[in-house]
């Protein structure tokens, strides 16, 4: 169980997030959704322990993220929202900074390692530098990299982000199957319709404001007939410029 309370994050006068209160149960898959800018990163950095809340607390398993940092790190699997990182360093090379970064052996990961490399089809690319991949490649090699160790809870900053449609099918199933034995998936998406596939429970952020907590059945539910596409563009969308499209498209036929 991951809770986070009253958990708000300031970045000089700008208020990122604002007094967000979640629980996220082991054993489901927890997915955030909102616009750019809304907070999801932010939130998922604070989970990461990369950045430091302004104020609130986080505690995993009932121990606090600030005190126990280390031991709740070693539970996570980590993708960040950019997989442009160690671009000098071969597929095979990075794998091997984290699996010493994590204080595993070699031998430990090599058959999960394996696994992983043939599910993703990377075999190929393995001694080639991330700097010559495309993003779904680098996006590929980084999940690879987070999932090597196999902990508890994964957090998965859009992690569909340039896979392919046989990769992104693949590492849903990777979750449904890591959620199905007790463990936590938490992802953040701007896909409704993988949102809708995956997710136990939502967490819909608007400006930094938590506006909706719950199922995605829950939603659907409150809103006769309308699709998931609907309400949330109701919830989230924008406070202005409804029409523009309309105009834009208009101007080009002139
Ligand atoms: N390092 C930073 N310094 C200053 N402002 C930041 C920083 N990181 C994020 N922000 C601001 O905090 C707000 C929330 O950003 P965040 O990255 O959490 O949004 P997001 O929901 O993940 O967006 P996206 O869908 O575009 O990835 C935005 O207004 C953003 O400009």
């Amino acid at each position: 169980m991951i809770e986070i309370e009253d958990l708000s994050k300031n970045y000089g006068d700008k208020k990122a997030l604002q007094h967000l209160n979640l629980k996220i149960k082991s054993g489901e898959i927890f997915g955030f959704l909102g616009h750019n800018g809304a907070g999801k990163s932010t939130t998922i950095k604070n989970l990461v322990s990369i950045i430091e809340p302004t104020s609130g607390s986080i505690k995993v398993d009932g121990l606090d993220l600030q005190e126990h940092r280390q031991e709740i790190k070693e539970k996570i699997a980590y993708v960040p929202d950019t997989p442009d990182i160690f671009l000098q360093l071969t597929a095979a090379e990075y794998w091997d900074l984290l699996t010493s970064a994590y204080n595993l052996s070699v031998a430990d990961v090599q058959q999960r390692r394996q696994e992983l490399v043939t599910l993703f089809n990377m075999s190929e690319h393995v001694d080639e530098t991330l700097a010559s991949f495309s993003h779904g490649m680098r996006q590929k090699t980084i999940i690879i990299g987070a999932l090597l160790p196999d902990p508890d809870v994964w957090i998965l900053d859009e992690p569909m982000q340039g896979l392919d449609p046989q990769a992104a099918y693949d590492l849903k199933q990777l979750m449904k199957k890591h959620a199905a034995k007790g463990k936590t998936v938490i992802f953040s998406t701007h896909n409704l319709d993988t949102a809708q596939q995956l997710c136990d429970e939502l967490a819909i952020l608007k400006k930094g404001v938590l506006i909706y907590n719950g199922s995605v059945q829950n939603l659907l539910d409150q809103n006769n007939d309308e699709s998931l596409e609907e309400i949330y563009l109701k919830m989230a969308g924008r406070q202005n410029g409804d029409g523009l499209v309309d105009d834009i498209e208009g101007d080009s036929h002139e």
